[in-house]
């Protein structure tokens, strides 16, 4: 696991933003993508280039049970409105909310065998989940539908309206699922990321309570993380 420590999260989108070109040019066809604030600032680096992501293929974390992709705060409208409707990829595949569990877990199961995804750009929550699994997630795990706990619709009632609209269930590939990517990318900024940092990094082994410690496991995790982020490893 390679740690990049940096001074803020415009140069830590910077990093990642290079990262994500580099895997292009070299030939990365399929990029796993994430939603949140973390990677905003990476998408925007994106849109405003002349990278051409017309051959790649894309497909993400994960999506609110019962949200349309036309509703404001699904994962497709942000992927939309952050980076597909600039910089449109061959094809884009996210969960679909709306689907039938045991049919949507089917469909993006096999989405996910045909498109192997080449760089995986992840979020950390604070309780140390990675797309939407929740501690207690199986290791093992692959796309499945999740109840999210208080700790998350907490930190996500801010892009809704009250917290009684943000969705209870979401789906997300499972932690096996991410692991199959050849290369992982976590970004982390801000001071509300701290315990989760240090939680993953000081990590010997992977722990169920703590979702992003499947990671000490991969061969190739880079964690780009700012000061503030960093505070309590360093
Ligand atoms: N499902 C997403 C995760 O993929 C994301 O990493 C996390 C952190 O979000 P933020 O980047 O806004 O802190 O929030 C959500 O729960």
């Amino acid at each position: 696991m390679e740690i990049l420590y940096v001074n803020s999260k415009e140069e830590g989108s910077q990093k990642g933003y290079e990262m994500i070109r580099e895997a292009l040019d070299n030939g990365a066809k399929v990029f796993g993508l994430a939603t949140g604030s973390t990677p905003e600032r990476l998408y925007e680096k994106l849109t405003e280039s002349d990278v051409d992501f017309s051959d790649a293929i894309s497909v993400n974390l994960d999506e609110y049970v019962g949200l349309p992709g036309t509703h404001e705060q699904s994962y497709r409208y942000f992927m939309e409105q952050k980076l597909f409707n600039q910089k449109p990829f061959k094809e884009s595949h996210l969960p679909d909310g709306m689907n039938e569990e045991q049919a949507e877990i089917e469909r993006y199961e096999a989405v996910l065998s045909k498109y192997p995804v080449d760089i995986q750009i992840l979020g950390i929550g604070h309780n140390g989940h990675i797309a939407f699994n929740e501690p207690g997630t199986a290791l093992d795990s692959h796309t499945h539908k999740v109840a999210l706990t208080q700790s998350t619709i907490n930190a996500n009632k801010r892009f809704f309206e009250k917290e009684s609209d943000v969705p209870g269930y979401a789906y997300t590939m499972g932690l096996a699922s991410i692991m199959k990517a050849k290369k992982i990318l976590l970004l982390a900024f801000g001071e509300d990321k701290a315990e989760a940092i240090k939680d993953l990094v000081t990590a010997t082994e992977p722990t169920e309570d703590i979702p992003s410690t499947v990671l000490v496991n991969h061969p190739d995790v880079t964690i780009i993380v700012d000061q503030a982020a960093a505070s309590l490893i360093k």
